[in-house]
């Protein structure tokens, strides 16, 4: 039940079913500063329900008892069909993508990421990939790393595949609740329900509980499974939100293994944001994804272009080149050095690296960090300039904007 992707990217309300047309990676020319293009994409105005999405509307026109999410099946048919079929207004032009069913954490990043934005709930990340292609949506919210599971290596591999753009990136603090049937009893329960991420993020105290652990879509569908399957015996890992939303009692809180439990988030729109200021008043982060030639230092030399000119680097991330994942060593790249090498003709795996530094494409330095870098990657590609989130997780989950009135996070 793992998010997994594929992608199409189209400019026109049409439906495409086809998803493998892929905008694919790292085939062609190298990319550098193809972001730069472009004017920044931005509005808001109106369309938010309080509350999530209300329940859909069934074919037969009754009225179902929790909220559907968008899915590849409900994509591929006519656009404006669909969001009738998950009873949002085909009329509004500020949507936000994101993976889960309200109280996930994606939603409360999507409302504080864009908080005039009318929340579409899709049952993978793909599908929220799927639907800002296709502009069903506005912009898309997705997660991209945990303070303590790490990187959502999903959302970084669909990056590649889709032409999609990041152009902010906003934390939740994340606090954990076990919920489960009011009236439960904390011993009672023998199976647990959420997200790996999330089980990941309770696994010591959920050892100690010794219960059953499984793996579904999101937190909050956990919950939302819990509740509507009246399941004995079963708790779900989610937000207090979650809680609310579906009836269930709160067994325990803040459960995650450690306090501090963040995780970061992207938004993602169609257009690149573009910014000509050399000198932001708030620092900007660029990420940017490349592959490298053969041979020994090469990853030294490609990130001594950032080292080279101050630029800070905020993360690496590493991942296999799935397009052309098993590299044959070519006769020379072995290095002049002594001491063992890899002989002409074996094999190792190939891999793609994500960088995030701070500075944005306006700057000379990083422009010319980017040429540097070309030297050593034979594939670049930037995935975005966007304004930097300074205040790791400081919305709580337990508080999210939108709900009470007083958030209004910025990405
Ligand atoms: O399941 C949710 O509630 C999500 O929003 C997904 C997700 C994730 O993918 O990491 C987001 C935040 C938490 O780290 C746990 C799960």
């Amino acid at each position: 039940m793992m998010p997994s992707g594929r992608g199409v990217a189209s400019r026109s309300m049409a439906v495409q079913t086809d998803a493998s047309a892929a905008a694919e990676a790292p085939t062609g020319p190298s990319a550098a500063g193809g972001a730069a293009a472009a004017s920044g994409s931005s509005s808001s105005s109106g369309g938010a329900r309080a509350g999530g999405v209300p329940p859909l509307r069934g074919l037969e026109g009754a009225r179902l008892a929790s909220p559907r999410s968008l899915t590849t099946a409900l994509i591929a048919r006519a656009t404006n069909k669909t969001l009738d079929e998950l009873n949002m207004s085909s009329k509004s032009p500020n949507r936000v993508a994101y993976q889960g069913v309200p109280g996930a954490y994606s939603e409360m990043a999507a409302r504080k990421a864009c908080p005039d934005c009318e929340p579409l709930p899709c049952d993978q990340f793909e599908v929220a990939f799927q639907a800002l292609s296709q502009w069903m949506a506005e912009w898309a919210v997705l997660p991209i790393e945990n303070s303590l599971g790490g990187s959502i290596h999903a959302v970084y591999d669909l990056l590649l595949r889709y032409r999609l753009h990041i152009v902010g990136e906003t934390s939740v603090s994340v606090n954990h609740c076990l919920l489960a049937l009011p009236g439960t009893k904390l011993g009672e329960v023998t199976r647990v329900l959420s997200h790996p991420q999330a089980l990941a993020q309770v696994d010591g105290y959920l050892r100690k509980l010794k219960v059953v652990k499984e793996a579904v879509d999101d937190t909050a569908g956990a919950a939302q499974m819990v509740a509507e399957q009246k399941l004995v015996g079963v708790a779900a890992v989610a937000s207090r939100r979650a809680a609310e939303l579906y009836g269930l009692e709160i067994l325990d809180e803040g459960i995650q293994d450690y306090k501090d439990n963040v995780t970061r988030f992207i938004k993602l729109s169609r257009d690149p944001l573009v910014t000509t200021d050399t000198a932001p008043d708030r620092p900007y982060k660029t990420s940017i994804v490349f592959s490298l030639k053969q041979g020994p230092g090469q990853l030294f030399k490609a990130l001594s272009v950032f080292a080279l000119r101050d630029i800070d680097m905020t993360k690496i991330e590493s991942r296999p080149m799935r397009s052309n994942p098993i590299l044959t060593v070519e006769s020379g790249a072995a290095g002049a050095g002594e001491g063992t090498a890899m002989p002409a003709g074996s094999q190792r795996f190939n891999y793609l690296f994500y960088v995030d530094f701070v500075g944005t494409l306006a700057e000379p330095r990083c422009q010319n960090a980017l040429r540097h870098l070309q030297e050593s990657a034979p594939f670049l590609r930037v995935l975005g300039s966007y304004p930097m989130d300074l205040e790791l997780g400081v919305v709580d989950s337990d508080k999210p904007p939108g709900f009470d009135g007083s958030g209004s996070g910025q990405a």
